[in-house]
């Protein structure tokens, strides 16, 4: 996970093993920003990186309720999991509250851009998620935070 990388895929498991290495560097006040088209695997991913974090109950996709929150403990830091889809303006991410869901938390926002974006963050590590065969490709962007963080 490095500047602008890409990286295969190929499964599910593989999707498991990518949530186990973002969950062990997430930190409160970070962004994973999950983009790409319809089915192409963001809450798969989300589901990952909450699972590895230590939460062993269902994890619901947020497309209607467009927010989700997971405490600490049982996870190892508390997470704000948002769906973006069906906002229809940026302005309406902080009409519902999400700046006091953040706060002391960690936010996986799939469909960011429909927020606003969060590429601008210094602890954002933006994914996208693109389709290739039965797997997927991840390609990531990583801000100045995350890169710091990079065994
Ligand atoms: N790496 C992968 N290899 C194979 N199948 C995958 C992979 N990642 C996800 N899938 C499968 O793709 C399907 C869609 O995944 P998912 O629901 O996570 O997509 P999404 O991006 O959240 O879609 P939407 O935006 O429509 O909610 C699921 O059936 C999931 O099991």
């Amino acid at each position: 996970m490095t500047g602008a990388m890409r990286e295969t895929l190929p499964d599910l498991a593989a999707m498991d093993a990518l949530g186990e290495r973002i969950a062990v560097r997430l930190r409160a006040g970070d962004v994973i920003a999950l983009e790409g088209g319809l089915g192409a695997g963001k809450t798969t991913l989300a589901r990952a990186i909450i699972a590895a974090l230590g939460y062993c109950g269902e994890v619901p996709s947020p497309t209607f309720t467009i927010i989700e929150t997971y405490d600490a403990p049982p996870l190892k830091v508390p997470v704000v999991h948002a769906d973006f889809y069906r906002l229809e303006r940026p302005d309406e991410a902080e009409e519902i509250g999400l700046d006091e869901y953040r706060d002391g938390a960690a936010l996986i926002a799939e469909w960011p851009d429909h927020a606003g974006g969060f590429a601008h963050e210094r602890t954002c590590l933006s994914i996208r998620l693109e389709t290739e065969g039965k797997g997927r490709i991840a390609v990531f962007h990583a801000g100045e935070d995350w890169l710091e963080r990079m065994p």
